[in-house]
């Protein structure tokens, strides 16, 4: 049975137009003027235990409002979704015993107090027995490195450090199901990383089920092997993340090494030249034209080296949401 199965999700928020100036705000206490903001539209998608997923998309995409309705905060417009087996937003006890949502904006610990306090909270919350929540919170603390700091203050922790504890407050009752919303964001690389080795440990040892929003490719690349990505609110890829490089990435990279020590000229007439150094250079070539183009290459000029890769996740990504903008814009 799958973890996650949402069908025609839809979610519009009505949001109150406030007039400019003193006079607009009065007449809007009495003639209030609302606009539709179709945040979420018939999403669709299904997720097996054990999976872990990214879900990505622009700003204002609506991610966050899909992991809103998945763990039962907000209602949907219209549509329906189970996870673990339940209605999320009918709200059941059974069923918040079961999932974490960690939003990398919020907090949810508390600021004035240390972490182990309201890691204590969790544990009378989720009726944890003692020995159970000692050996996951060692096993989280070592994991991610905080065994010295759980009995500071949360306000006088980095960023960093406050997202290690957050991730470990939300695990503490070791949930089937997390659901992350940009768990590094504004994270520095060696903190991301660590996140990333906390998360990708803890599943191989628990395998828990994971939908994770994030805008660094570096997470998704290091965790997901399944992408969904959603656009004004429109799912418009569901597969494999090597699949969006295939389907979106339509040119490949072609690196070259010249015997002679510079980059000839016309390389050009082959491609786009879109980095030339010394002896070095690369060039974005059209993917089903890359053997016929290398020949050409190799027939014309002497090369010590060559090598095909594809284009950096980052700009495939980005090609996938402004084409998403352009239908959207279009319709
Ligand atoms: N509470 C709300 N009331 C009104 N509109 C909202 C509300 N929350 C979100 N929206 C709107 O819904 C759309 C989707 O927002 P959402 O936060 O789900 O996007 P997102 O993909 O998570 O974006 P980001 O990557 O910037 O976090 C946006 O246009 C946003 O302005």
């Amino acid at each position: 049975m799958p973890i996650i199965e949402a069908e025609g999700l839809s979610k519009t928020y009505r949001v109150f137009q406030k007039k400019e100036g003193v006079l607009g705000a009065m007449r809007g206490l009495y003639r209030r003027e609302y606009k539709e903001v179709k945040a979420v539209d018939q999403v669709g998608f299904s997720i097996e235990p054990g999976e872990m997923v990214a879900f990505l998309g622009p700003n204002g995409a609506g991610k966050t409002t899909t992991l809103k309705m998945l763990s039962g905060l907000i209602y949907p417009t219209s549509g329906t979704a189970q996870v673990l087996g339940f209605t999320p937003w009918q709200r059941q006890d059974a069923f918040r015993r079961q999932f974490a949502l960690v939003m990398g904006q919020k907090n949810q610990l508390w600021w004035d107090l240390p972490a182990s306090d309201s890691f204590q909270l969790h544990r009378e919350i989720y009726s944890i027995p003692a020995a159970e929540f000692k050996k996951t919170l060692d096993e989280l603390t070592e994991l991610l490195g905080v065994e010295k700091l759980t009995r500071q203050a949360v306000r006088e922790l980095s960023l960093g450090e406050r997202m290690k504890m957050e991730l470990i407050a939300a695990l503490l009752h070791q949930p089937q199901l997390l659901l992350l919303d940009e768990p590094t964001i504004g994270l520095d690389v060696v903190a991301q990383v660590a996140i990333q080795k906390c998360l990708r440990d803890y599943h191989t040892r628990r395998g828990m089920t994971m939908l994770l929003t994030s805008h660094y490719m570096r997470d998704v690349e290091a965790l997901c092997s399944r992408v969904l990505v959603i656009t004004h609110g429109t799912l418009v890829y569901d597969g494999p993340l090597s699949g969006i490089t295939e389907k979106f990435g339509s040119a490949k990279l072609v690196r070259l090494d010249f015997v002679e020590g510079v980059v000839p000229a016309g390389l050009e007439r082959f491609g786009e030249v879109t980095r030339s150094d010394g002896a070095s250079a690369d060039l974005k070539v059209e993917r089903s034209k890359v053997a016929e183009v290398l020949g050409a290459i190799l027939d014309c000029y002497a090369v010590a080296d060559v090598s095909v890769q594809d284009p950096p996740l980052e700009q495939v990504i980005a090609r996938v949401f402004e084409e998403g903008r352009k239908t959207h814009d279009a319709a």
